[in-house]
């Protein structure tokens, strides 16, 4: 009788949308749930809606986490992220997160559950390869990417922007957002494919696919038929995938078919199939999976810099003498060390302001989000957890907390180029104080084993655009603005404003 109410009341709840059946295995689900599962993430205070009522009004994930952090005080406490349980640690885990490797604390496990990854790539997300590219491949590379770099960027621009003297208008996201994913084809795949319109069209559909998926699959309320229907929803998005991979794996297969005749003749390119293919055993060169692993680095490597990119260029329009600050020092720093390693170097005020860009507006309410692996896993003051456990940390209360930075809601550009200028003559400052340097306070790359590996190449990559486009073209709001351009939230994530435009024009 009571079942039966309850089976009536939750139909009139979820509007008679859900089959009779589906009701039936999800009440149950929840009942089973309430009286004897013994989630371990019961045992912490929990911000936001209960998991069983998933359509009661809940604040953002970003306001939840920032309570959390502020009534919590130190200790940890859940969220629903991704339809999941996630315990947030305060920063005092940080230093167990710093020495933990791939086996006891994932990162890579930890995105494939929050964005349902193996719907559409299987394990892919089980291994470290991705990563080890980029540290033993990009990273050993980077004097060398300089050159490459700066002549893609020229030809990206001058494809995306123009080189018109008059004003024009130009969708500012849309337009930086691929002229990057250019410039990151050309670093992550390789000259073949970077400038084919069709495939940079279909490497961006299907980067965009993967958020697109992750959000549909966690916004219908299925309970707990919500991993079926993930795998049915996923379909869209393997269609993209699958259309990138068609004109990605011939290329593949001909750089394997060359080493294979002439391993003399791979020492020419210098590129993420290269580096790939450095780390293959000649027996696995199969060109399916590579293709996939360069991909899927191409996702990691691609949006976030094309975001932060956009950032900057909105952030700068914001204060019209920091602008030119910005480019006389540019142009300052050109005229010294040319296009080179050495002008990279010899920014600083823009590497303050870039590091500032992270800390007051990061991609992320959270971060360093792991998956524990081992059986259990204990932080230095007695925490246990046991595996499978989801964890994450408040990056953007951390942040923008008093304790960390004086005035911490004001944008100040100078911030970490004033820390540098204190320098000590053995330089360990100015690193210390570099946008790329992760530390307990400038988290927007993570931290620890797993912090990105490709946050060198993404900050001079940065760099290099944002300079060009500086002493290059005057930019502009196409109307005026009394406000920054708002970001997008969408489950703790920030994205950049998509309908903001800017106007342009080449200067000289
Ligand atoms: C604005 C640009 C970028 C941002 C904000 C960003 C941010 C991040 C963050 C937060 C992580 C997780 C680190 C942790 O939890 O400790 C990460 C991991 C990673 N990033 Fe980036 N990233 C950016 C650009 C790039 C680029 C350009 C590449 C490749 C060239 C890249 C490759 C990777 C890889 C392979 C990982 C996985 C590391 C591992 O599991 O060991 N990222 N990134």
């Amino acid at each position: 009788m009571a079942l039966h109410a309850l089976l009536h009341l939750l139909n009139v709840y979820y509007q008679g949308c859900l089959p009779y059946n589906v009701l039936v295995i999800t009440v149950c689900t929840m009942l089973y749930k309430l009286f004897f599962s013994k989630s371990f993430y019961c045992r912490f205070r929990r911000f936001g809606r209960p998991w069983y009522l998933p359509l009661l009004p809940s604040k953002p994930v970003h306001d939840l986490v920032a309570q959390g952090y502020r009534e919590k005080n130190n200790e940890p406490f859940v969220v629903r992220w991704w339809a999941r349980d996630w315990l947030v640690l305060p920063p005092k885990y940080l230093r167990d997160v710093k020495h933990s490797n791939s086996e006891s604390l994932s990162f890579f496990r930890a995105i494939d559950e929050a964005l349902g990854l193996h719907y559409s790539v299987g394990n892919l997300y089980h291994s470290q390869k991705m990563s080890e590219v980029i540290k033993k491949g990009m990273n050993t590379q980077l004097p060398t990417l300089t050159e490459p770099i700066v002549s893609e960027v020229e030809h990206a621009i001058e494809s995306h922007i123009g080189t018109s003297k008059e004003w024009k208008e130009i969708p500012a996201a849309r337009t930086i957002s691929r002229l990057v994913n250019q410039v990151a084809c050309r670093m992550l795949i390789g000259p073949e494919l970077c400038r084919d319109q069709a495939f940079l069209d279909a490497t961006l559909a299907f980067m965009e696919s993967i958020f697109f998926h992750a959000i549909i699959t966690i916004a219908v309320p299925f309970g707990p038929f919500r991993r079926l229907f993930a795998k049915l929803v996923a379909f869209s998005h393997r269609r993209n995938l699958r259309k990138a991979m068609q004109m990605l794996q011939p290329l593949v297969a001909r750089r394997i078919r060359e080493r294979e005749d002439d391993e003399s003749k791979s020492n020419r390119n210098n590129d993420g199939i290269q580096w790939t293919l450095d780390l293959t055993e000649a027996t696995k060169r199969d060109p399916y999976q590579i293709s996939l692993e360069v991909l899927h680095n191409l996702f990691a490597g691609s949006l976030a810099p094309g975001s932060m990119v956009t950032e900057l260029v909105f952030q700068a329009l914001m204060d019209f003498n920091l602008l030119e600050q910005l480019r006389n020092e540019a142009s300052q720093a050109i005229e010294l060390y040319g296009w080179t390693e050495k002008l990279l170097a010899n920014l600083p005020l823009q590497d303050s302001f870039i590091r500032e860009l992270n800390r007051v507006y990061p991609t992320g309410a959270t971060g360093c989000s792991r998956l524990v692996m081992d059986k259990s896993f204990t932080f230095h003051d007695g925490l246990t957890v046991p595996r499978g456990t989801r964890i994450t940390f408040p990056i953007q209360a951390v942040l923008h907390d008093v304790d960390n930075f004086e005035n911490p809601s004001v944008f100040d550009p100078y911030r970490f180029f004033n820390k540098r200028s204190t320098v000590s003559e053995d330089h360990a400052t100015e690193y210390q104080w570099a946008a790329s340097t992760a530390t307990p306070t400038n988290l927007a790359f993570g931290y620890g084993k797993h912090v990105c590996p490709g946050r060198f190449y993404c900050v001079r990559q940065c760099k290099i655009i944002f300079t060009k486009i500086l002493v290059d073209y005057e930019i502009g709001w196409s109307s005026p603005m009394k406000e920054r351009p708002r970001r997008d939230e969408i489950e703790g994530q920030f994205g950049t404003n998509k309908s903001q435009t800017i106007r342009v024009r080449r200067r000289g």
